[in-house]
């Protein structure tokens, strides 16, 4: 396909807004499926995203479009996610492109991470290209929104095509302007090949396949290919593109997106952001990649049976091949054993792994409460990253402790201001700025992460009747009163169970769990004390009372199996259970630190 007529686009869109909906009529529209076919949402690909509704890895579509000029056009759609957790993807979706569709809820506005995600498109130097969706709902109001999007966003939208993804109005049209508004990729055939990786996946019956972005040169199956950070070399199976389903081409020229498989079996072969070249006429320089994300969150991962530890680390390595972002390391509990200390990018991420693994690896798991990262300096001037509450030094070796300080933008309908308001305020938040942009209020925090990655989006959702719409970035660390809250059973501390928290809510979280240990530790043969405590200092206390269990009492006469059926039940009932000194604490115990944000 002459370059001229090539345009590679993404959609960015708030959660909601109509952007899977929109892909799939734009597929249906270019004819890429049968009407059957489109039963089923094409893009959100993965199980869990199709149950939770949310887009979370990219993934493209190659479709040809006969515009009202008469040209054909190739327009390779490179879908991103809308959650807040996953901005960086976009970044990543965003630079295999040359211009964005920004698609915009005519009877919402504009929210928050549509913002982000706008600025970020406005910073790669891509065509923003404004699009009103859902104009059939009787509350659409495309005039305000298209105001909203020239007063927030800053770019012209007054006359920004209007669609309704649903009933299929004004689809045409929105082809149109990818094809008028968008540029064409440049890029040069003849010059040496440069491929950059947007996305790898494992298949299991075609090894490593990576979605990628020719620069410039030309990638062609049976030739040999090189992955520039390694220096390892493929030979090139098979190039091709999705339309949706994939489609061997054979090859791939500069300026088009596509995949290639090149029989790389080892998981870390063709990393996320690298740079494909080809092994005879190497290019001698590498595509500047991505900007590498940090974890934010972290929390242990531990298998409930010591038997998965192995296969718990091969799941890990696989999801973590295009997945940059999460982080993994052996991690040695006393009271949960071998497993791993995990980072994520917040706890939708960790939800999302926590429940992957759970689901197509089959691991049952027990994850610890989740913490961020804090920067502790000791009295002998040495600074220390505490990514573990057990990690942290004792007390009175501990200087100061900063905590990482987020910058929150936050847009939210006027009626809603107050309880947003009280919200930040309860989380320890610094109001910056406030501006009104017609009914929106546009504001922004200074939070601690800590306080944000808990329940802070779905507060903020529930708060506001769905409205408030949320995008944060860190920004520094702070000294703060930080504490760590012990839980002890028995006088045993239970490493799996430490937190750490602000002076300020140490009592209430130290007593919230204590409570919530005593509804879930069933009655033992003997008293069972669950203190929490600071240091030496216990703050909360709770006993669990003792009582003699004897299920087989119920069992008159000599029914032997019955007897017998009743202890294996027992028995299996104990599996679920770990031991803490000679305490049984069942696996939801360990869950009830989560549970109890303030
Ligand atoms: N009335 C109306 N509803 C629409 C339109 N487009 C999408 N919807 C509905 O809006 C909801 C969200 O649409 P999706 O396409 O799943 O939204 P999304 O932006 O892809 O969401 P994520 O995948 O979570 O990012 C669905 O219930 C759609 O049926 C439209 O033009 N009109």
């Amino acid at each position: 396909m002459a370059k001229k007529n090539i345009r590679n686009f993404s959609i960015i869109a708030h959660i909601d807004h109509g952007k899977s909906t929109l892909s799939d009529r734009l597929i249906q529209h270019c004819g890429g499926l049968a009407d059957r076919e489109m039963a089923e949402q094409v893009l959100d690909s993965m199980d869990i995203e199709r149950e939770r509704g949310i887009t979370i890895k990219a993934q493209s579509v190659t479709l040809f479009y006969d515009a009202r000029d008469g040209e054909r056009y190739m327009l390779n759609f490179i879908d991103t996610p809308g959650h807040v957790d996953f901005s960086y993807e976009v970044s990543r979706s965003l630079a295999g492109c040359e211009g964005a569709l920004l698609v915009v809820d005519a009877a919402q506005g504009v929210e928050a991470q549509t913002l982000a995600n706008c600025y970020t498109a406005m910073d790669m130097d891509l065509e923003v290209v404004p699009v009103l969706n859902k104009i059939d709902l009787p509350q659409a109001d495309a005039m305000r929104v298209a105001q909203e999007i020239e007063d927030i966003v800053g770019i012209e939208a007054i006359d920004a095509v209007q669609c309704s993804a649903k009933t299929g109005i004004g689809i045409e049209e929105v082809l149109e302007r990818i094809v008028k508004q968008i540029p064409p990729p440049q890029g040069i055939d003849e010059k040496p090949l440069q491929a950059l990786i947007i996305d790898s996946w494992f298949d299991n019956y075609q090894g490593v396949v990576s979605l990628v972005r020719i620069q410039q040169g030309v990638l062609k199956a049976g030739e040999k290919m090189k992955v520039m950070s390694t220096g390892q070399i493929h030979g090139v199976d098979k190039v091709g593109v999705f339309t949706p389903k994939p489609l061997d081409t054979g090859v791939l020229r500069s300026g088009e997106v596509g995949f290639v498989i090149a029989g790389i079996k080892d998981i870390l072969g063709a990393p996320v952001g690298d740079t494909l070249t080809n092994a005879k006429d190497p290019s001698d320089q590498a595509l500047p990649g991505f900007r590498k994300v940090k974890p934010q969150v972290y929390a242990g991962m531990f298998p409930i049976s010591s038997e998965d530890y192995e296969k718990l680390r091969d799941a890990l390595g696989k999801l973590s091949l295009n997945d940059a972002s999460l982080f993994y390391e052996p991690e040695n509990s006393g009271a949960l054993g071998f497993g791993f200390r995990c980072g994520f990018l917040g706890m939708l991420h960790m939800e999302i792994i926590q429940e992957r693994l759970e689901r197509e690896y089959d691991i049952d798991l027990i994850t610890t409460a989740p913490t961020v990262i804090y920067r502790v300096t000791t009295t002998d001037g040495k600074e220390h990253k505490v990514d573990n509450p057990s990690a942290l030094p004792p007390v009175n070796l501990i200087d100061e402790i900063f905590e990482p300080i987020v910058e929150a933008n936050i847009l939210v309908p006027q009626e809603h201001l107050g309880n947003v308001i009280t919200l930040c305020v309860e989380k320890r938040g610094v109001q910056t700025r406030m501006a009104y942009h017609g009914n929106q209020v546009a504001m922004t925090y200074e939070l601690p992460m800590a306080e944000v990655v808990m329940d802070f989006f779905d507060r903020l959702k529930s708060t506001s009747r769905g409205y408030a719409s949320l995008d944060y970035q860190f920004k520094r660390f702070q000294a703060s009163h930080m504490v760590r809250v012990d839980i002890l059973i028995n006088g045993d501390r239970v490493d799996a169970l430490a937190l750490i928290t602000h002076r300020d809510n140490a009592e209430y979280r130290g007593r919230a769990v204590v409570d919530k240990m005593r509804e879930l530790i069933p009655r033992q043969m003997f008293d069972i004390a669950i203190q929490a405590a600071i240091g030496n200092h216990v703050i909360a206390r709770s006993t669990v009372k003792q009582l003699r269990k004897n299920v087989t009492a119920k069992c008159y006469g000599g029914d032997v199996s019955r007897k017998k059926k009743l202890l294996q039940k027992q028995k299996e009932g104990k599996k679920r259970m770990k031991q803490v000194g000679n305490v049984e604490v069942p696996q939801e115990a360990f869950l009830a630190v989560l549970k109890t944000s303030k």
